[in-house]
């Protein structure tokens, strides 16, 4: 609840600047908000309802305290439900209706005379939720209002006392001392899972690229950054492959961006086939892959990349019910103890794949290093 109760301090009810896709996300939050806490506020002023209707009991109180705690205790939830669903804004509402439990709490401690288990019963289960649905702020200041309120009705009730608790208030607490708080827990439970669920969603959302659902540029860098990092340690092998694919801007000019996005996406699946899973593929941007291979020699790389290269020039895109085929130029690359950080071995690769591309595309260019010059594998065709 403490997270969604936030979130109304950022967003826009009103729809302001956010636009109105924003301010509905906003108000469907909160109004998620608003029905967890009927939910808890229904069992919680129900249960809540017993030990001081045992006080009453012993009190032989007149009918209207039985009619005001019918009320509180079984009408008021539904009422504040309605009120804050209704309202344009539930979380404004929602929050004056936790502050009214908070005084009606106050108010009944101050009618049942400071029973002692009833009323630290009501204070300590109204602390805990209100720190659940809006942490210490909102907890102390409605305890604020649960004083005062609970001070007035002492004082218009002539200052009654009656601390003793008998074992039918006793009994009347236990109910809510047992249920109480285990259905808090499991609400809080729930809620802190559905936030790592959303953290995780949104990491995975941060290191992948939207339309082949290949790593980014970012994490891909991450990733040969970490393959580098292991060479300085432990001097393993691994090696990088760029790949573009020819003549691009050609089809997007002639079948369409769409066209061209599908093209992408095959391409994505085509690699996610030829490769091992310990390979990290990613899109660097535009029609731009990278491949990192860990522990991959650069013989091994460049059969990898020239693998791909033929698994490419074989497959075809399905555009407009014709069938597209088209190549790739493959620039190779592994780490050398020369290659002073990742920049500068990116800068290879990319040295090999600008040589592809100047020899006629479609093809394989191996980076020159301490395992040779510089090698180009052949069209295959
Ligand atoms: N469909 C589509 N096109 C994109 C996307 N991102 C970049 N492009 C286009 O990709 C094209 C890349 O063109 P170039 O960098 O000239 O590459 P190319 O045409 O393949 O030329 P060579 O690499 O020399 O063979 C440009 O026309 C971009 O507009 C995308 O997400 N989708």
């Amino acid at each position: 609840m403490q997270t969604e109760a936030g979130s109304s301090k950022v967003s826009n009810p009103d729809g302001g600047s956010g636009g109105g896709t924003m301010a509905t996300a906003a108000r469907d939050s909160h109004l998620r908000f608003v029905g967890r806490v009927y939910r808890l506020r229904m069992l919680g002023l129900g249960l809540g309802s017993l030990p001081v209707a045992s006080v009453l009991y012993q009190q032989g109180a007149s009918w209207w305290l039985w009619a005001l705690l019918m009320f509180s205790g079984f009408a008021w939830p539904h009422l504040a439900y309605g009120l804050a669903r209704r309202s344009l804004h539930p979380i404004h509402v929602e929050y004056a209706s936790l502050t009214a439990d908070a005084a009606m709490g106050g108010a009944w401690i101050a009618l049942m005379g400071f029973n002692l288990l009833p009323s630290a019963l009501l204070v300590s289960m109204m602390a805990m939720d209100r720190i659940s649905a809006g942490g210490w702020r909102l907890c102390l200041k409605t305890l604020a209002v649960q004083v005062a309120c609970c001070l007035a009705v002492w004082w218009m009730t002539g200052f009654r006392f009656q601390p003793a608790s008998s074992m039918l208030n006793v009994a009347a607490c236990l109910p809510m001392l047992v249920i109480y708080p285990a259905w808090l827990s499991v609400v809080n439970h729930d809620l802190a899972r559905r936030v790592r669920q959303q953290n995780r969603q949104l990491d995975q959302l941060t290191r992948t690229d939207p339309l082949t659902g290949l790593a980014n540029r970012t994490h891909w860098l991450e990733s040969a950054r970490s393959e580098w990092l292991r060479f300085q340690r432990n001097r393993r092998p691994a090696a990088l492959i760029l790949l573009d694919i020819d003549g691009f801007k050609q089809i997007n000019d002639r079948y369409g961006h769409a066209a061209g996005d599908q093209l992408l996406s095959d391409l994505a699946r085509i690699l996610q086939r030829g490769l091992r899973d310990v390979d990290t593929t990613g899109r660097l941007g535009g029609d731009e892959f990278g491949v990192v291979l860990p522990e991959t020699d650069i013989e091994r790389a460049a059969a990898v990349a020239e693998r791909l290269r033929l698994l490419a020039a074989n497959a075809h895109s399905e555009v407009g019910g014709e069938k597209l085929t088209w190549t790739l130029s493959l620039g190779v690359a592994a780490v050398a103890e020369d290659i002073q950080d990742i920049a500068a071995w990116m800068r290879q690769a990319d040295l090999a794949l600008y040589r592809a591309k100047s020899q006629g595309r479609n093809r394989v260019s191996v980076a020159p290093g301490r395992s040779g010059p510089a090698a180009a594998g052949g069209r295959g065709e």
